[in-house]
């Protein structure tokens, strides 16, 4: 039987065209001869803003809602009004596809630069609210631009929206050797949404005897992520907290370069969308110095969901023998990094 894969590829803006065109490269090395990889590229971000004005057009995310998955690179640059394309297109596509798992996997590779060097493994997995929260776009401006300005940013709590992640979060545990769950909130402030969360998460835990649960308030558990990181496997919590941990989490785990992410619908209703963690990096764009890395462990999350699990340990596998050989000294340009990569995948 042919198999298929229906790609659509959003390079974005900065780095997001380089890393793009390396993960590309990788997935076109790995997939088996027969299987048909079809991609279509959407031009969407600062450059199309700029020349139309457009963020993401109806008929485009249309188009998108066809595909089997969506690879992003990244999205946002310094010349766009800032919250323009990140709320106009990003995350409009994450809420238009009810992407509600935001995945992100962390893992200590080997020979990378971590103030953690030498600890024991480190192997968690970060599964953040997609859709809810801060980011939903429910606030606004009051006497804007006077000196008694006042903003709000509501954040957006459903008891459907808590409950289908964190049920997620545990089946995933449940799913792992440690079968460890931890909520990260912070329901000694926030307690509406912070008890929201917790009575859920405790109500759902009956259901999961198997999985042991722990709870710490996200300004403790940015301690842990940098002093006992081994103490975690499967984290839950929400679209804010886990946006600001996942970048602390791949800081401390050999860097933002290497940390990929999947935005996920599980009910297949939608196209599940996998970029890197990074943003734009508007500070390197154009210098061939990014890690294209996360976008290829993204292409890796990316096959998994897709159903080539072979492929995406092959991918992983791969990143790993390539850390551990990595010479810090000697840099390498992201089209290298992307090029052995494709090397070792291919063999
Ligand atoms: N998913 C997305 O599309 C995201 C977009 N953004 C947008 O990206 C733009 C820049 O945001 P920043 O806050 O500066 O975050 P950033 O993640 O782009 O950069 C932070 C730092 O990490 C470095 N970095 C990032 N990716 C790297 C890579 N692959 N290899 C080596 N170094 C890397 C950058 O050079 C910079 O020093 C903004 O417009 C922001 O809104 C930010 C985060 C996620
Ligand atoms: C640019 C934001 C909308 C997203 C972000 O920082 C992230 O998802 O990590
Ligand atoms: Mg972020």
């Amino acid at each position: 039987m042919s198999r298929s894969i229906d790609l659509a590829v959003i390079p974005g803006d900065g780095i997001g065209q380089e890393v793009v065109t390396q993960g590309l490269k990788v997935l076109n090395a790995v997939l088996p001869q027969d299987v048909k990889l079809e991609t279509k590229e959407y031009d969407l971000g600062a450059r199309r803003w700029h020349r139309t004005g457009e963020t993401l057009p109806d008929a485009e995310l249309e188009a998108l809602r066809g595909h089997d998955a969506i690879l992003l690179g990244a999205i946002g640059d310094p010349s766009v009004p800032s919250g323009v394309l990140e709320r106009g297109l990003l995350l409009k596509l994450r809420f238009a596809f009810d992407h509600f798992i935001n995945l992100r996997p962390s893992k200590l590779f080997p020979n990378t630069a971590t103030p953690l060097a030498g600890r024991p493994e480190i192997d968690f997995v970060v599964v953040r609210e997609g859709t809810e929260g801060p980011y939903t776009g429910n606030g606004g401006s009051l006497r804007t631009g006077t000196e008694h300005e006042v903003a709000t940013e509501v954040s957006v709590n459903t008891a459907y929206g808590v409950e289908r992640v964190v049920r997620d979060a545990f089946a995933r545990a449940a799913a792992r050797p440690r079968k460890k769950l931890t909520l990260v909130h912070k329901n000694n402030v926030l307690v509406h949404a912070g008890h929201l969360w917790k009575n859920t998460f405790d109500k759902v835990a009956a259901e999961f005897p198997e999985v042991t649960t722990d709870y710490l308030h996200v300004d403790a558990a940015t301690i842990f992520f940098v002093t006992q990181p081994e103490r975690f496997d499967v984290i839950v919590t929400d679209n804010l907290f886990g946006d600001i941990l996942t970048d602390l989490a791949a800081a401390v785990t050999g860097g933002i370069g290497l940390a990929a992410s999947g935005n996920i619908n599980p009910t297949g209703a939608f196209p599940s969308m996998f970029e890197p963690v990074h943003g734009t990096a508007p500070d390197i764009a154009g210098q061939g110095k990014a890690d294209p890395t996360a976008t290829i462990l993204s292409v890796a999350l990316l096959l998994r969901h897709l159903g080539y699990e072979s492929e995406a340990v092959r991918i992983e596998e791969a990143v790993s023998a390539d850390l551990a050989e990595r010479d810090g000294q000697s840099a390498r340009t992201t089209d290298e990094i992307g090029d052995a990569l494709a090397v070792r995948v291919a063999s």
